[in-house]
């Protein structure tokens, strides 16, 4: 019997995934596992490398269990997985040199400050597509090469290999055999040149990373590697390898420029595809790299606005506030208010992403009166969700001279009927929920059929994809652009705290 199903491992920020999907794109199986998340300093984000590798290995396993299957039952694997988090190890034992440091850590500000103060903002953004911003791998790395002992002089060496989380997992997974990324991660690192798909010498220079720290660069949808570290999965390919967004895109099946989806997890991020030709944005989004479907096709390009805290401000509400006791909770305790009774709830608890860029912002709550309830905290607590992302759709329409006719979204948040209304609300466009949500697996899953040939092109995937409900604008325009007002003037207060 030829193998009828795809593996998809999704590596996230606060759980690991994992979906066998079928030809049809049909979920058989999942398992989902959450793992700790360490804040040793104020501003400081970091995960245990073994965490992200364990939740992998044994989700992947408890999924093929589950639909009671073998290695020969499987196509390919596809991995996706938490963006920009930095990793560095020992070629040698494959021992981790110090924690991951996650997308979300702050603590290279000063030094992106410093680099913005020698005029480095506009080569970085000509060459990347990127801003000076902690977010990215690039200050990570050097960071881990000035601050663990002995690191710098290992690096030079050879000893030491560098990886986001897809490179730390696919060495994992074929047994420390393959140290290689894949376009849409490796533009996320301030080091690749957007338009060769290379990495950049003048800018490994001026972050002092040596060379022989970095993996090979492939395309998104090839053939990495085979699993040799779980007899379970011995000899399966891994045959398509995406950030978690370009994943989602993919997933969402926004193949043609001017298709967009935005995804509400512990973060929002807002896609459009752009073609095969760079975008340059003049208003503060990112210009990146979405996929290359095979090692000769040509690279495509997203424009991106990324806002840090989306869905993680509802669990703020339940872990930091205990205002919940479960994140669906926020839905009925924030219709018990009828509308935000004037206040507003800025999440910029990890600084402000796009297209503000702000990594000294701090969350602030505005507009407190004697009055105010619970359930106006909650509903100003998930409009800053949908408020974020309307801050970048106006940007990103201008940068790609397209406007957007319609928003597909997906992602843990999106269960939030009234989130998507509000949304749509602000938007004035239709905001569309696919019947997969989880399209982000589906994207790796797409990925690494393509390039076994177990699914046949892009048209073939287009048609697959079919919406679950359609919200469209219902509120009075007058009244939304009030709303935005009062909001991105509490945006201002919120920013240069800390
Ligand atoms: N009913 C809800 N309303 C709003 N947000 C929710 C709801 N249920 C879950 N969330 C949020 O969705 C996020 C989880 O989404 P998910 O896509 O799994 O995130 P990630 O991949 O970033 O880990 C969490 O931040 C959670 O607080
Ligand atoms: O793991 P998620 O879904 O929160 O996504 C994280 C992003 O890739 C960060 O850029």
């Amino acid at each position: 019997m030829s193998a009828e199903f795809i593996l998809a491992l999704d590596q996230g920020t606060t759980s690991t995934r994992a979906i066998v999907f079928d030809h049809a794109g049909r979920a058989r199986a999942t398992a989902q596992q959450e793992f700790p998340q360490h804040f040793p300093r104020a501003g400081w984000v970091e995960h245990d490398p073994r965490d992200l590798w364990e939740t992998t290995r044994r989700v992947a396993l408890a999924a093929v269990a589950e639909a009671n299957l073998t290695a020969a039952d499987l196509a390919a694997v596809g991995l996706t997985n938490q963006r920009e988090t930095t990793l560095l190890w020992d070629r040698r034992t494959g021992e981790p040199v110090a924690p991951a440091i996650v997308w979300q850590d702050r603590r290279t500000a000063d030094f992106c400050a410093r680099l913005a103060a020698r005029g480095l903002g506009p080569l970085f953004r000509k060459r990347t597509g990127l801003v000076l911003d902690p977010y990215f791998s690039g200050t990570k790395l050097r960071w881990l090469l000035d601050h663990v002992p002995g690191a710098r002089r290992r690096a030079n060496r050879g000893e030491l290999a560098f990886g986001t989380v897809d490179t730390w997992l696919l060495w994992q997974l074929t047994g420390g055999r393959v140290h290689a990324t894949e376009v849409s991660n490796a533009s996320r690192t301030l080091l690749l040149n957007l338009r060769t798909g290379a990495w950049d010498d003048e800018l490994l220079g001026l972050l002092r990373i040596p060379r022989e720290v970095l993996p090979e660069v492939r395309a998104t949808s090839e053939v990495l590697g085979e699993i040799s570290a779980l007899p379970a999965l011995r000899g399966v390919p891994v045959a398509g390898m995406a950030g978690d967004q370009q994943a989602a895109l993919f997933g969402q099946a926004c193949f043609r420029p001017g298709m967009a989806k935005n995804t509400y997890g512990t973060g929002c991020f807002l896609l459009q595809h752009t073609g095969t030709q760079p975008i340059a944005s003049r208003h503060q989004l990112l210009t990146t790299i979405a996929w290359k479907l095979g090692p000769q096709a040509p690279l495509e390009y997203a424009l991106e606005g990324s806002v840090f805290i989306g869905g993680a401000v509802v669990q703020w509400l339940r872990d930091g506030l205990g205002l919940i006791a479960r994140s669906s909770d926020i839905e009925s305790l924030a219709a018990r208010a009828v509308d935000n009774g004037g206040v507003y709830v800025v999440p910029a608890f990890a600084g402000l992403g796009a297209p503000h860029w702000d990594p000294a912002a701090r969350g602030a709550i505005l507009g407190l009166t004697r009055g105010t309830t619970a359930a106006h905290l909650a509903r100003a607590a998930i409009e800053s969700i949908a408020y974020q992302s309307a801050d970048l759709l106006g940007a990103m329409q201008a940068d790609s001279g397209r406007k957007l006719r319609e928003l597909r979204v997906d992602g843990g948040a999106t269960v939030n009927d009234a989130l998507l209304q509000f949304q749509s609300d602000l938007l004035r466009v239709p905001v569309i929920r696919p019947q997969v949500t989880e399209t982000t697996a589906l994207g790796a899953a797409y990925l690494a059929g393509l390039a076994v040939g177990f699914w046949r092109d892009r048209s073939q995937l287009a048609q697959r994809w079919a919406r679950q409900r359609t919200f469209t604008p219902q509120a009075p325009r007058g009244a939304m652009a009030r709303l935005q007002v009062d909001w991105r003037r509490a945006v201002e207060r919120a920013k240069a705290w800390a």
